[in-house]
């Protein structure tokens, strides 16, 4: 509205300045700077949309207040959008404050960016408040995009019952439209009751086309709906009904129904006779067909063929070679990424010698010291070692570059020889590296890596009974990965899942509960300071104490989703270290919860045979850093609160702690208490699960400081030691406002 007056006081003066002779009036010249510069900004703004790059929007509005520039609606507007598109919804919310400071007043678009912004990042309640509930409050009506909005904003957050009244409401509103109906399908289609949903979402688009609202999204979503249902037939008719005039998103939906029952040949002449090119997921699940048929040339032919090279579809084509026996070169495969895994896999075999399983591992710690590389190392790698008993057939899940493979195999040999590793990878690269890294450290014979989904290696039937599952791949597929795993586990069955605090699995946490023993490790993430991650040890309940599975809470879904949603987006783009803590925030407390309340959370060491242990009561000094919240390092005098044959359990007093460890000197003094209790914990032969105390009664996060190698407690110490001296001298963050994040993100910009 600014910009628009704005715009009309300038060509007001710009007539005047004519009138008067063509010479221009200063007025004018001031109105025109105004607007130019007004432009200016908003374009500005506008180009930062593509990467979601939020700060700089934010900093370029805060940059021109600075200058004395005049802000308007549209500049305001544009900045929202940017937040939305890179979901950065306290941003978003920031922009609106910083609106209102300036004494303008919001319209319907920028509701609606707002709604959007807090859609994409999960936060559908607040979505919905902004598109409907507070343009009302406004005393605005609002319009169908607004209801758009809030539908797609519930669906995406899978809440279809809402996504249904708010649909009927807009309907009673004369308010529906395409979109309407398209969200409301969509809902239906992502709904955990897709099998029963798909009757729904045809009746819908029956209604949408009656109402002559049915377009071609409408129409999409109705087939995915189908195609998620696996009703292939329906949605065969669906597409020759002729209702709307088929897309290639349509042609890939069908032909992924067709796919997902293995009828590859109809699924291929269905992609056959889609005048676009059909899209990577129809692709890649028409060569998954064949690879479950062990139709490996057609796979072939149809990858060759037709370009997709590099594509996501290499990853398929080179599984259904590998899942017929053939063992493909997996060059031929990888797409231009994988720099890192190549250049880990020459640090490696220029430093490793030839044929020693230890200098290589070491040697793949070495350089993730310098480049970050997502794995089990650290005191993860201890919990996963102690898992393993003599002879074990492992099943892996998210190979990577094959370390914790390497490291099951490793510990596989110090218990005596025997046993096996295989290893499933999606990502022909890692893949390749994994392989080549097994066997220059002379393990081909004790680990074998699969590449390809890990769901159509189990479908396969190809991977044996596994005694020990790891589960590091993708923690929303774990529930189900495992599920069609249960019939071929073995005996005495141990499933270790990694990452389930950080970043998160709650659909597999509410999977396990009541049909597993579990039993939750808490470690410090490797290489990511004050990041503390849950392994979870899993046993099978016997057949008659397993109840069936729960249909998973509705806050676990939302949360899994957007779980999800930011480990895909950092595949492909920049997710700000704001956005990750704010979902551990949401996160942490609700998994916390559920794990209380079932009694997970007293964590059992998983190293057994402690000699001697301590009697309960007993006195020992330690001193760990706390790598959790409160970021603290202690040097504490401990008392022995229990201790069983696999655990020694202490309890020891924080601030008392802290207290200690102010200078560097009390920092080493520390250090070398902390050498005598890890040194204490082993003579005992076991393992100290280190708890400490911050309000009386409560017991807290757990370290396991006999795990850690001297020069790791060093560095982790001084590392605490500095963060705690930061966060006493400057608030630390938890008490932080809550648009602090994204203030620094901003200035750092
Ligand atoms: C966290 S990394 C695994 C780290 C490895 N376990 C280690 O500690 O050395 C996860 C890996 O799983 C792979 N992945 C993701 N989804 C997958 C799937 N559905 N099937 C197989 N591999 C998958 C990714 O490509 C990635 O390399």
């Amino acid at each position: 509205m600014a910009l628009r007056a704005a715009l009309a006081r300038f060509s007001a003066a710009k007539k005047r300045g004519t009138r008067a002779g063509g010479g221009r009036c200063e007025d004018g010249f001031r109105q025109e700077t105004v607007a130019s510069n007004l432009q200016r900004l908003t374009a500005a703004i506008k180009r930062q949309k593509q990467k979601g790059a939020w700060p700089k929007a934010l900093a370029l509005l805060s940059a021109a207040a600075r200058k004395g520039e005049e802000r308007d609606l549209v500049a305001f507007t544009a900045a929202a959008d940017v937040c939305a598109r890179g979901s950065a919804w306290k941003a978003a919310l920031a922009v609106l404050k910083e609106l209102r400071s300036e004494g303008l007043a919001p319209d319907l678009v920028l509701w609606c960016a707002l709604g959007s912004a807090c859609s994409a990042a999960a936060q559908w309640r607040r979505a919905l408040h902004l598109s409907l509930q507070a343009v009302r409050e406004e005393c605005l009506a609002p319009n169908a995009f607004s209801f758009g909005s809030a539908m797609s904003a519930c669906s995406r957050a899978s809440q279809w019952d809402k996504v249904l009244s708010l649909l009927e409401e807009a309907q009673s509103l004369g308010l529906a439209n395409s979109f309407t109906f398209s969200s409301a399908i969509t809902a239906l289609a992502n709904s955990a009751d897709s099998e029963s949903g798909w009757g729904r979402a045809l009746c819908l688009w029956e209604e949408a086309q009656n109402a002559e609202m049915g377009n071609v999204v409408t129409f999409n979503a109705t087939l995915t709906a189908l195609e998620r249902a696996s009703q292939w037939h329906r949605a065969c008719e669906l597409l020759d009904s002729g209702g709307i005039r088929p897309d290639e998103v349509s042609y890939s939906s069908v032909a992924t129904a067709c796919a997902r029952w293995h009828l590859w040949e109809r699924s291929l002449a269905l992609l056959s006779s889609c005048l676009v090119r059909p899209t990577l997921g129809g692709q890649s699940c028409l060569v998954r067909a064949m690879g479950h048929a062990r139709a490996w040339e057609q796979a072939l032919h149809h990858w060759n063929s037709n370009g997709l090279r590099g594509s996501e579809v290499s990853a398929s084509t080179a599984w259904a070679l590998e899942v017929a026996g053939l063992t493909p070169e997996l060059r031929t495969f990888a797409s231009s990424s994988g720099r890192k895994e190549l250049t880990l896999l020459d640090f490696v075999q220029r430093r490793a010698p030839r044929g020693q399983l230890h200098a290589v591992l070491n040697e793949v710690r070495h350089f993730a010291r310098k480049e970050w590389l997502k794995l089990a190392a650290g005191a993860k790698a201890s919990v996963l070692r102690a898992v393993l008993r003599p002879g074990d057939a492992v099943l892996e899940l998210g190979c990577f570059v094959g370390f914790s493979a390497l490291l099951a195999a490793q510990r596989l040999r110090q218990l005596g020889g025997g046993g096996k590793v295989v290893s499933c990878e999606l990502n022909p690269v890692s893949a390749m590296v994994a392989r080549a890294l097994i066997a220059w450290a002379g393990a081909d014979d004790e680990v074998e890596v699969r590449v390809g989904l890990a769901s159509d290696w189990i479908a396969s039937g190809q991977l044996g009974r596994p005694d020990v599952v790891i589960l590091d791949h993708r923690g929303s597929r774990y529930h189900e990965d495992l599920n069609a795993l249960e019939p071929h586990l073995g005996k005495g069955a141990r499933v270790l899942a990694d990452n389930v605090l950080s970043p998160g699995a709650p659909l597999f946490l509410s999977f396990v509960d009541g049909r597993y023993d579990v039993t939750v490790h808490e470690v410090p993430e490797f290489r990511r300071k004050g990041r503390l991650d849950w392994m979870l040890l899993c046993a099978p309940l016997h057949r008659h104490a397993r109840q069936s599975a729960a249909p998973a809470p509705p806050e676990f879904r939302e949360l899994s989703a957007e779980v999800d949603r930011l480990c895909w987006r950092s595949s492909s783009a920049k997710v700000y270290g704001g956005d990750w803590q704010e979902l551990q925030e949401q996160l942490e407390p609700v998994l916390r919860r559920f794990a209380d309340a079932r009694g997970w959370t007293s964590a059992l060491s998983p190293r057994t045979n402690i000699r001697s242990p301590p009697s309960p009561g007993t006195r020992l000094w330690l001193q760990f850093s706390i790598v959790g919240r409160c970021k603290v390092s202690i040097a504490a005098e401990a008392t022995c609160v229990e201790a069983r044959p696999t655990l020694i359990r202490v309890a020891a007093a924080a601030a008392n702690g802290a207290a200690h460890v102010r200078t560097e000197s009390q920092a080493s003094h520390a250090l070398q208490q902390l050498e005598d209790a890890r040194g204490a914990a082993q003579g005992a032969g076991g393992v100290l699960v280190l708890q400490y105390v911050t309000r009386p009664g409560r017991h807290e996060a757990m370290g396991q400081a006999s795990y850690l190698a001297p020069a790791r407690l060093k560095r982790n110490l001084e590392e605490s030691w500095i963060s705690a001296w930061a966060s006493r001298n400057h608030g630390g963050a938890g008490s932080s406002d809550l648009l602090d994040s994204e203030r620094t993100a901003v200035e750092d910009s």
